[in-house]
């Protein structure tokens, strides 16, 4: 037996440690250069970093053997800041450019907001990691801070008449159901830039997802949080997700490592749910999953734009039946809408 000295020894057991707590690492990746493609907006990097960050600290020997590099892509839904997203239309508002991206191997991992992505994606790409959901639950930001009373149902501290800056026909139809007297204008851009409009006074409040503020260091601004029984969450709401091309067997491997097993099932029941609705941003749409009991209960809902009808059902089943019970969900709701409502909602073309 040789005796190594003191230090190289440490060194070896380091060594073999970081071997034995990282998970092998596939031929594929050594050397090799990975990109990740995001959008630019903040939030956006926010979640590529937080991505690379989990992918780092499961792979160490990534770090060494391959480098890890972002790269920003630019969407349509970036550029059109004016229009609502159910007007400038289209699906993948926020993800062609980068599904090409990935298609062309000018990046190799591309990071979504679950919640923009959408539901069919192309065939040659697959949707392998969910990361651990952030809050899924909407919140509601004033420009008068001081107007909320501890205690105070949440939709009462606005005056009648607010006026609510929202692009979202989801919110939107969720609110009017229980205040019609509210109104809304549209504000669109990135989170800070809509909390710079509503400090410009260019609404009374506004409504943004909990997890983004959250991720963004800026949970303090929301004033109040609805539950998801005063305002159900869109499908896949706080969700990041990881896409990659179906073919590169050696990195979606990777992936199993760092998904979060219980945000895949409740993502799978949500999308579901969107697969048989066919929705879309143009269409007032909820649904979430989450485990009670070692049960997925999953909460859903349709709702016309003005709030005049919503329809919310719950249904419950095993963790396996996710996709099934997203289905049974789509179904339920469709049966339940009355048919002239439904075809309104559902049946627009371009989507
Ligand atoms: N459509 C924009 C968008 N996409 C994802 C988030 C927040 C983060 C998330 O839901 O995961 C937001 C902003 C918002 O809705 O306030």
């Amino acid at each position: 037996m040789t005796i190594l000295p003191a230090s190289s020894l440490m060194t070896d057991l380091n060594f073999a440690a970081t071997l034995s707590s990282s998970l092998p690492l596939p031929h594929p990746v050594f050397g090799r250069e990975l990109r990740v493609g995001t959008r630019a907006s903040p939030l956006a990097l926010v979640q590529a970093r937080s991505f690379m960050a989990q992918l780092g600290e499961t792979f160490p020997l990534l770090e060494i053997f391959g480098s890890l590099q972002e790269r920003r892509i630019s969407t349509k839904g970036d550029r059109d800041q004016v229009r609502r997203l159910a007007e400038i239309g289209g699906k993948g508002l926020f993800s062609k450019e980068i599904h090409e991206a990935l298609r062309a191997g000018e990046i190799d991992f591309a990071v979504h907001s679950l919640k923009d992505l959408e539901t069919f994606l192309p065939d040659d790409l697959v949707l392998d990691c969910t990361l651990r959901r952030e809050d899924p639950r909407d919140a509601l930001v004033l420009r008068d801070r001081n107007a909320v009373q501890p205690g105070q149902d949440p939709l009462d501290c606005l005056p009648k008449g607010a006026v609510i800056g929202c692009a979202s026909v989801r919110r939107q139809a969720q609110i009017l159901a229980r205040r019609p007297d509210l109104r809304f204008c549209l504000i669109r851009g990135n989170v800070q830039t809509r909390l710079r409009k509503l400090e410009e006074g260019a609404c009374d409040a506004t409504l943004l997802a909990l997890a983004g503020l959250n991720r963004l260091g800026m949970a303090a601004r929301a004033d109040v949080v609805f539950e998801p029984d005063d305002m159900l969450p869109a499908c896949g709401q706080g969700i990041i997700g990881i896409t990659l091309r179906r073919r590169d067997t050696g990195l979606r491997k990777l992936m199993t490592a760092i998904e979060d097993p219980a945000t895949r099932l409740a993502a799978t029941a949500e999308r579901a749910l969107l697969e048989v609705l066919d929705g879309s941003c143009r269409t007032p749409i909820g649904g979430f999953a989450k485990f009670e009991n070692g049960r997925l209960v999953l909460h859903g809902l349709i709702a016309a734009e003005d709030g005049s009808v919503v329809v919310r059902r719950e249904i419950a089943g095993l963790p396996e039946e996710a996709s099934a019970l997203g289905a049974e969900m789509g179904a339920m709701l469709r049966r339940d809408t009355p048919a002239a409502v439904f075809s309104r909602l559902i049946g627009q073309p371009g989507w």
